[in-house]
């Protein structure tokens, strides 16, 4: 069964899962490369358009054995079943909104992304689809090596879920506006 590696985009999941899948001798399945591959969605579209029904199918005849899969579509194109644990990288907003800076993201899909980091849907989705395989780690703050060594110590030992709310932040900084207004 694989593991997977999943959160918003700008999270660090290539970053990590490359380093990790060196360490552990696992060929990498990303989820984005294979729907861009079938052509399941076009340059400058919003990448959460496309079906995932018709990509689940796709990523079926594909995982048949133990991978390292990175996306942040895992919690809608995988079942229970086809996994051993799901970690879902978790990054402070505001350190998202440089990166999306970096990428040149419209201001709407840098709200978009944020927002739903802040909400935590992805952590959520994972949650409801993967349940007690899902593990939430907090990458902020950290250097790259650290997060490697966490990442790797969430997959042996099976190590507890951290808890993040950027809600919490948001709200205490007074920066709802800044991140859900027009
Ligand atoms: N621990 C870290 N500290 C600082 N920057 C990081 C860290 N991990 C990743 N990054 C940087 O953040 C950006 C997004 O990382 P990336 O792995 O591409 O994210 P994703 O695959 O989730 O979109 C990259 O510029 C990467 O170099």
């Amino acid at each position: 069964m694989s593991i997977v590696i999943t959160g918003n985009p700008g999270v660090g999941k290539h970053t990590v899962a490359e380093k990790i899948a060196h360490r552990l001798g696992l060929p990498i399945i990303d989820i984005n490369k294979i729907a861009k591959e079938s052509g399941l969605f076009e340059e400058n579209k919003d990448v959460n358009d496309i079906d995932t029904e018709k990509l689940k199918k796709i990523l079926v005849g594909k995982i048949s054995d133990n991978f390292l899969i990175v996306g942040h579509l895992a919690p809608y194109v995988l079942d229970k079943s086809q996994v051993k644990i799901v970690i879902v990288l978790r990054r402070s907003p505001y350190d998202l909104i440089t990166v999306y800076k970096n990428r040149k993201y419209s201001d709407k899909k840098i709200k978009d992304n944020t927002g739903s980091e802040i909400l935590g849907i992805i952590a959520h989705d994972a949650i409801n689809r993967f349940e007690e395989k899902t593990v939430q780690i907090d990458m902020t703050g950290k250097t790259i090596e650290e997060n490697e060594e966490n990442v790797i110590s969430i997959i042996s030992t099976n190590k507890r879920n951290e808890n993040v709310d950027w809600l919490d932040l948001v709200t205490k900084n007074n920066d709802l506006q800044k991140f859900f207004s027009d």
